[in-house]
């Protein structure tokens, strides 16, 4: 990130000082880039011939930020004296009490340290749909340039708290109405319009705005008790901010936020120098919940979509659903209706394959039936262009089956949103080993466009994410039949940090689904799979989850699920027909035990998808992790969680359990020799391979910015 950092100062004629922040692609903010500024202000209060500074950022954006490999270093060497001072040294000392007024002139967006820098000078000027905020809580910090201080005066107390609280940013229009932004101008004029304010401020002509001396927003208060009380939370805020930087969370949080970035990132494909297509007019076969959801996502990004249905009852039911689907984003304050009108107005319903002839890609979503989607792929080859992507929302049939029929290989791929599809932010990119690499690149180009995080993972059952997280769907079960209190699994899980316990969310998510996918993904795994009856004597006893009001827990209208204890009967059932608690009794176990028995398995065969080549890195698994099976963003996700543990433990685990209840916990291949080794799981690549042959890989969590850079 920190390449061609550099900060540059213009003093023009008319007496402004104008420096630049130059650090692509974000204009971050590197420890030499704050003592530039510094040194800069410092030469420009000093200089008889600069009467005001401008304060702008370099190819259209102000600034993201302090640059995260500050962070990274700090990580690295555990040292929170390698973190700037700049609140004081700089934000306080020259642009607020340097003499000479200086105006932002924010394009693109300020973020974090950005926004503080901004809010540090006399005034911000801004182009229109500029991003600001403090997202800082987002990577396990707080705001370290006085922006915990600043923002709650310029915005107000409660705008303020929701701001950090949440990360989120706001747009420059609703900057101004809050008083955070002074005008709103043109890019053309930015520059112009903030050299003449700053000016008007030197000269009397404006007021010289100090955030920290506003009070007005902040309700009555004492003006000098609270200049006095900001000083004392400013030197707070830098100790806080110092003090969590070093905190796991932080860690934590770095690795999704960098992880995130790096999943695009496709050795082979992303690198070759291809261009990706436009990808403007897409069809979506099938209107069902998946179907109806994903064209839902598509129009909500200004993509035209043919929504193609078999009859007329069920397009109407399509289109109904996406109708719901955009009302709740209105419901939500996310659209209103004029937007929501012309969204739904680049939607076109339709019974005839005809009107697909001119879309760019195609997205099949019917049901998992093998032969509908190979005669919907035949017949989409016979009208549709020799460009057009065929992509099937297919979650457990493979790619290559489901194109054999064609001779389309080469633009076959999978695109599995998971449901509800214009919610859920994860996309896997299933390629085959047909597919072609021009054809990944406009299909991670179009799934950015559609704001989504994706990961291009291999063909196999299950892909990266429900072939991770199959162990999850059988683990509980397990301990269940080992006798092991199933609300007491679902505490420690959800106080782990899962929004739901997995016995209530068999319960949401259906038996019918559960009982499904375990079905599939025990066919392909016999070997480790655990055939628990649990689930079909729930059913065989009219239990139905959410469903019928009646699971594991009961659901009443208006009140919280309640645990529903007569189901320990339907439990020692299970326990009976599969009698593998030693004795027939209950095993003992911790409730961090729980927790490593329910997890280690998914580490565990993650490191299978890892070593199978399934996914590019072990990262993209976190991702998954996190996005697509809601695991805790404040871990790092599954596999960086595990590298906190170590991965000797884990298979020593995994062993003992192995031998006491059996191939469901047998460790893997890649497991056992990371193990062996002493060595992260995180380290993969053939490159980092031969790091570890000669057994100098450095890695110890403390020292993860070394590794870090192995990691992406
Ligand atoms: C002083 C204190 O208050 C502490 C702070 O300021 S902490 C930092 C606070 N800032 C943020 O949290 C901003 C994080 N970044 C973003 O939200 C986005 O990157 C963006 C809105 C700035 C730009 O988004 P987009 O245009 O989508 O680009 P990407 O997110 O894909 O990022 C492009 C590459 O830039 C790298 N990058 C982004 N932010 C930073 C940063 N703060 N420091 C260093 N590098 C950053 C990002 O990793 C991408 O790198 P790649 O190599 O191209 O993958």
């Amino acid at each position: 990130m920190a390449n061609n950092a550099s900060i540059s100062m213009e003093i023009g004629n008319d007496g402004v000082a104008l420096i630049t922040m130059l650090n692509p692609p974000v204009n971050a903010l590197t420890l030499s880039a704050l003592e530039e500024l510094k040194r800069c202000y410092q030469e420009a209060i000093d200089s008889d011939n600069v009467k005001a500074i401008v304060l702008s950022g370099a190819d259209g954006r102000f600034c993201g930020g302090l640059d995260i490999s500050v962070v990274e270093n700090v990580h690295k060497h555990g040292d929170i004296s390698l973190l700037p001072d700049a609140s004081i040294g700089l934000v306080v000392n020259k642009m607020e009490n340097g003499k000479k007024p200086s105006v932002a002139a924010i394009q693109g967006f300020a973020l974090g340290g950005g926004l503080e820098l901004a809010m540090g000078c006399s005034a911000r000027i801004a182009t229109a749909e500029s991003d600001l905020g403090l997202p800082e809580l987002g990577l396990g910090v707080i705001p370290g340039c006085g922006g915990t201080q600043r923002l709650p005066r310029l915005v107000g107390t409660s705008k303020a708290v929701d701001m950090l609280m949440s990360s989120k940013t706001i747009t420059s229009e609703e900057g101004k109405q809050l008083g955070l932004i002074d005008a709103i101008v043109s890019s053309e004029e930015l520059l112009t319009v903030a050299r003449r304010r700053a000016l008007d401020i030197a000269e009397g002509r404006q007021p010289n705005c100090n955030s920290l001396q506003k009070t007005d927003k902040l309700g009555p208060q004492d003006e000098s008790l609270e200049i006095l009380k900001s000083a004392r939370q400013r030197y707070t805020e830098d100790k806080v901010f110092k003090e969590l930087v070093l905190s796991n969370t932080a860690k934590g949080l770095l690795h999704v936020f960098l992880a995130e970035r790096a999943t695009t990132k496709v050795p082979g494909v992303t690198d070759i120098g291809l261009t990706p297509r436009r990808i403007e007019k897409v069809a979506v076969v099938g209107g069902g919940l998946m179907g109806s959801g994903i064209a839902t996502a598509l129009i909500i990004s200004n993509i035209n979509v043919v929504l193609k249905e078999i009859n007329h009852e069920y397009l109407l039911k399509a289109v109904t659903s996406v109708e719901a689907n955009l009302q709740g984003f209105v419901t939500r304050g996310k659209l209103n209706q004029d937007k929501m009108k012309r969204t739904l107005s680049l939607l076109k319903g339709t019974l005839d394959y005809e009107d697909l002839k001119d879309v760019d890609m195609v997205i099949e979503a019917v049901n998992e039936n093998v032969s509908l989607k190979q005669s919907i792929f035949e017949d989409i080859e016979k009208i549709c262009t020799s460009e057009c992507i065929f992509a099937s929302n297919t979650s457990t049939i493979s790619l290559d089956v489901i194109g054999e029929r064609t001779s389309s290989q080469d633009r076959i791929l999978g695109i599995h949103l998971f449901s509800p599809a214009h919610l859920m932010p994860l996309v896997e990119i299933v390629r085959t080993e047909t597919t072609s690499p021009q054809v990944i690149v406009d299909v991670i180009k179009f799934t950015k466009i559609l704001k989504k995080v994706p990961i291009v993972v291999k063909n196999c059952t299950g892909f990266a994410v429900n072939r991770s997280f199959f162990p999850y769907m059988q683990g509980p079960d397990l301990l269940a039949n080992l006798g092991v209190d199933i609300f007491r699994i679902d505490r420690v899980i959800t106080e782990f940090g899962m929004r739901l316990g997995p016995f209530q969310l068999q319960d949401l998510s259906g038996y019918g689904i559960f009982l499904a996918g375990v079905k599939e993904l025990a066919a392909a795994f016999p070997d480790r799979a655990f055939q628990s009856p649990l689930v079909q004597l729930m059913v065989e006893n009219g239990r139905e989850g959410k469903k019928n009001g009646k699971g594991y827990y009961t659901y009443n209208k208006g009140s919280k699920p309640e645990a529903d204890h007569s189901v320990i009967q339907i439990v020692e059932e299970s326990m009976r027909l599969t009698n593998i608690a030693p004795g027939g009794k209950p095993i003992s176990v911790t409730d961090e035990e729980i927790l490593q028995m329910i997890f280690f398995p998914v580490v565990n065969e993650a490191c299978r998808v890892i070593e199978e080549g399934i996914v590019v890195r072990a990262s993209d698994i976190d991702i998954a992790s996190v996005h697509g099976f809601k695991f805790p963003s404040e871990t790092g996700g599954i596999m960086f969680w595990a590298d906190t543990i170590g991965s000797e433990y884990i298979y020593s685990k995994l062993k003992s359990w192995h031998e006491a209840y059996g191939d469901f916990f047998k460790p893997s291949t890649f497991l056992e020799q990371r193990a062996a080794n002493g060595l992260p799981l995180h380290i993969m690549t053939e490159s980092m391979q031969k790091k570890q042959e000669c057994k100098h890989a450095e890695f110890e969590l403390g020292n993860k910015a070394g590794g870090l850079a192995n990691y992406y």
